[in-house]
């Protein structure tokens, strides 16, 4: 579903490359695994990947593709997902936020926190499962994220929702060029399809959370 009729390459981030399956690729795609390490608690690891992403931008991606698109690994493509996304900085609208008012959304509404947004602020909550677009524009995002976390690491504080918090706070401040709809980001676990979202194009894999966030 993911592009199909153009070049892509999957880099795949894990601590365990050789349990990463060899799948058969069509033509002009390649699977390139990049050995991070890993770290105990989720959190952690989830938030990492801004500085993953950020330092592999700098080091190979800007040398090798135009665009970025970002996603958690525990989803899957159910439906077309092609170049209509793609755009020099682009968020997906979280799908349990997307009919709430902006005072409801779970920002970090903590003055002392790096990714702080004040209660009467905010466009969209973002899915921090899904956003991309030119290769530095995503590096200066994620390098702007990954430095907050450093920030808030130093003070002993995490935000509320990790990285997705930071996201939402870059996102607010350097309007993204494309927003795409639930569409682009499903959970059927969390959420019954509306009848006017026609078409599921990425949905989250059914997983135990209390199991693994624990
Ligand atoms: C769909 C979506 O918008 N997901 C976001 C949501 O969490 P989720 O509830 O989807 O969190 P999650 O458990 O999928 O963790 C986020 C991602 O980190 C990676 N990972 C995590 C744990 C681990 O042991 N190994 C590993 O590789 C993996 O790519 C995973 O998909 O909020 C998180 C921060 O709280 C992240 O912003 C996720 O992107
Ligand atoms: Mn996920």
């Amino acid at each position: 579903h993911f592009m199909v009729g153009h070049r892509v390459t999957y880099y795949v981030f894990t601590n365990r490359p050789t349990d990463v399956p060899r799948v058969p690729l069509a033509e002009g795609r390649q699977l390139v695994v990049l050995e991070v390490r890993n770290y105990s608690r989720w959190q952690d690891v989830s938030m990492h990947c801004m500085e993953m992403i950020s330092n592999f931008s700098q080091q190979r991606f800007l040398l090798e593709v135009d665009y970025l698109v970002c996603m958690d690994v525990d989803m899957k493509f159910s439906d077309h997902v092609g170049v209509e996304i793609l755009s020099p900085l682009f968020g997906t609208l979280y799908p349990g936020f997307y009919r709430a008012a902006c005072e409801a959304f779970t920002y970090e509404r903590r003055l002392q926190f790096q990714a702080y947004i004040p209660r009467d602020e905010g466009d969209f909550y973002y899915a921090g499962g899904f956003f991309g677009g030119s290769v530095v524009e995503v590096l200066q995002l994620t390098t702007a994220c990954h430095q907050a976390m450093v920030v808030d690491r130093a003070n002993g504080i995490e935000a509320v929702w990790h990285d997705e918090s930071h996201l939402n706070k870059y996102l607010l401040y350097h309007k993204p060029t494309k927003v795409l709809s639930p569409e682009y980001l499903w959970d059927e676990q969390m959420l019954q399809r509306p009848p006017f979202l026609r078409k599921l194009r990425y949905v989250a894999v059914p997983k135990n959370h209390a199991e693994i966030w624990n």
